[in-house]
């Protein structure tokens, strides 16, 4: 992954992209943003009082004082079509996540990372109501980019989409697919449940297999398998025991989980258990690049997911 984050910043060099990093209030993100202007790389742009921050020589947007607000407001309340009233949108766009969406939506900013010190509703909501999902997405997805020596796998959805219908999983299958190859990554996606192969049957496992044909249906170039339990997507032996013949035969890349319980619990416990690194979420179909902290994160991740940021800022 070392080298991923090299290749990341090769291509990032000439490309001049700012990311915004809304909790200045955060000394994580502090010390985040000042390793990032040490690498001159990508411009960090945090939002913060500049009182408090005028000694870090960071650039920073209070939004007490900032003289372009009244134009965000009008072009907030245009999109918003009239859901808000202009005290409420001027209400709203004090909060940071808010204000720090919007200087994305207008170009402002090239992406955002938040979370550190707020949830993730209230780090996408914003992003879900102003940059929306890209045309022929109904959904935006989290994904983590999991990391330990040199296994690199995308585990999705482990961020928003609390029950996933089938057409919902099929879509999560194949944006993570994207995510995978975009970071370097062979995927093989594997439709994950407590079943193989019709070992069970249950509304539970039908739901995941009707999302492996639409998935298939949707990108055949793709290799998707499904339905699979953990064990026999990952196992080589388990695989030819549990699903001979099956397009995935323990080397799967991509795991689709079918439910954020499922998803959002088993990357915590490859991250704190089995000693994987986790990158994200990476939020997947959103128009421009909004990604979300956990609160347990560090500053090394927060500098991580940045560059992340803004290499999804040039696909
Ligand atoms: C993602 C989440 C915050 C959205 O909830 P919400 O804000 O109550 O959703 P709402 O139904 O009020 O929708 C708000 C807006 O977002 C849109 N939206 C909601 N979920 C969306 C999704 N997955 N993708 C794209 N847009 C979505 C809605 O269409 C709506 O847009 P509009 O205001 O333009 O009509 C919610 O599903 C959630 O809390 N998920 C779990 C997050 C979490 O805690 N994850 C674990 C830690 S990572
Ligand atoms: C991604 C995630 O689980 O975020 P948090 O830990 O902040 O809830």
């Amino acid at each position: 992954m070392s080298n991923l984050f090299e290749e990341i910043k090769d291509k990032l060099k000439d490309a001049n992209l700012s990311i915004v990093l809304p909790e200045g209030t955060d000394e994580r993100i502090i010390e985040a943003a000042l390793k990032l202007k040490e690498d001159g790389i990508i411009q960090p742009i945090v939002i913060g009082s500049k009182n408090d921050l005028e000694h870090t020589g960071l650039t920073v947007i209070d939004p007490n004082s900032y003289e372009e607000m009244d134009e965000l407001v009008q072009v907030f309340m245009e999109l918003r079509k009239g859901r808000e009233t202009e005290e409420q949108a001027r209400e709203l766009l004090k909060h940071v996540n808010y204000l720090g969406t919007m200087l994305v939506y207008t170009k402002r900013a090239h992406g955002l990372v938040s979370g550190a010190a707020h949830t993730t509703a209230e780090t996408v909501r914003p992003a879900l109501q102003i940059i929306k999902t890209k045309p022929g997405i109904s959904k935006a997805s989290g994904a983590f980019i999991m990391v330990k020596d040199d296994l690199r796998f995308v585990f999705a959805d482990c961020a928003l989409t609390i029950a996933p219908t089938s057409e919902d999983l099929a879509e999560i299958a194949v944006e993570s697919a994207k995510t995978a190859l975009a970071f370097g990554i062979t995927p093989k996606v594997a439709m994950l449940s407590f079943s193989t192969k019709g070992s069970a049957k249950s509304k539970e496992t039908e739901k995941v297999v009707n999302a492996t044909a639409i998935a298939k249906s949707m990108a055949p170039e793709i290799v998707i398998e499904g339905e699979l339990q953990f064990d026999a997507s990952i196992v080589p032996a388990i695989a030819a025991k549990k699903a001979p013949g099956a397009a995935v035969q323990g080397d799967a890349t991509v795991f689709v989980f079918p439910s954020l319980e499922a998803g959002n619990i088993g990357y915590k416990i490859a991250e704190r258990l089995g000693g994987f690194e986790a990158i994200g979420p990476i939020l997947q179909g959103l128009n421009a690049p909004v990604n979300d902290l956990s609160r347990g994160c560090s500053a090394e991740d927060v500098y991580k997911l940045a560059y992340i940021t803004a290499a999804q800022a040039l696909i």
